[in-house]
């Protein structure tokens, strides 16, 4: 069986991946620029692990700034098969307590100032999206979780907003109303542009606030949520760790096949350039095309 190679998108409070063996530091320039930071490399076990942090070692990226197409580019052009996104999150229903992780299934957006496909430049594509996130690897990272010791909420929905700001009170409160579950900032063009790319998708969410719609609790503060991140940021690791020892044992899905049907442009019209930039991503479909 060929070597399984995931990916670790790291956020708020995970810059780095501990206990990797023949760690390598690997720098790349993509089609879509230059991804948030150098990707680490190194083995855990049997599994190759590629890992970069979201923001840029430092938090150095705004939500809005981070290099998503990039980043995700870099993961494909690495041989990443599958990612798991590690994010902070506000906790928007009171069962789901700071602390707690969730595994969200559904996404609603709320951004206005991502670029979030790799389509455009002369090739149309629409990728199917009804369920944003891969359910085997979802279901390999809620095992997972279960194994490391934390409460785990399976499925659920994730808002994500542009920020910087978090939201007001108002948003908060019509957001709970939508019946949202948790509320982030970056998860959504990250699960988008993985799909576009074929890559399996799935988020480990830490609630580390109530945002603030809670009577009975401090509106959110990048203070809080650090306390909370600083707490859990071990068990984190340890999610990703016995994920991959479980991902061997992930079922078959369609998310490796996501672009089979998505083009509809004509081959012999994709300008040389856009077919040149998605080559990675495109180039087996246009040539069984043309
Ligand atoms: C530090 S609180 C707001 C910040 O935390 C989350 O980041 P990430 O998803 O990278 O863990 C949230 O989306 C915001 O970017
Ligand atoms: N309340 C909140 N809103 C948006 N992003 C967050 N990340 C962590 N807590 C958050």
């Amino acid at each position: 069986m060929a070597q399984a190679v995931i990916g670790v998108i790291g956020g708020s409070g995970l810059y780095e991946m501990e206990n990797l063996q023949q760690v390598e530091e690997v720098r790349l320039q993509t089609p879509f620029g230059e991804p948030s930071d150098a990707y680490i490399t190194g083995m855990l076990g049997d599994v190759k692990l590629v890992f970069l942090p979201r923001h840029g070692r430092g938090h150095r990226l705004l939500p809005s700034e981070v290099p998503y197409r990039a980043n995700i580019y870099g993961m494909k052009m690495l041989g990443v098969e599958q990612i798991i996104s590690v994010s902070a999150v506000g906790s928007m229903k009171e069962e789901i307590v700071p602390g707690h992780i969730v595994i969200p299934d559904q996404f609603f957006d709320r951004t206005t100032k991502r670029a979030s496909t790799f389509f455009g430049d002369g090739v149309v594509g629409h990728i199917q999206f009804a369920d944003p996130v891969c359910p085997s690897l979802s279901e390999i990272i809620h095992d997972a979780a279960h194994k490391a010791g934390a409460t785990v909420h399976n499925g659920g929905t994730y808002i994500c907003i542009e920020g910087p700001n978090f939201s007001t009170r108002a948003e908060s409160l019509v957001f709970r109303s939508w019946g949202v579950d948790v509320i982030g900032m970056t998860n959504l063009p990250e699960a988008r542009l993985a799909r576009e790319a074929e890559i399996c998708y799935a988020t480990v969410a830490l609630a580390t606030d109530y945002d603030c719609w809670h009577q009975d609790h401090d509106d959110v503060s990048v203070e809080a949520v650090i306390e909370v991140i600083h707490q859990n940021v071990a068990m984190a690791k340890k999610i990703v760790a016995e994920a991959a020892t479980l991902i061997g044992e992930k079922k078959a899905c369609g998310c490796g096949e996501a672009l089979k049907y998505a083009v509809m442009t004509d081959p012999g019209q994709i300008p040389a350039a856009t077919r040149q930039r998605l080559d990675l991503l495109l180039g087996h479909y246009l040539e069984e095309k043309s």
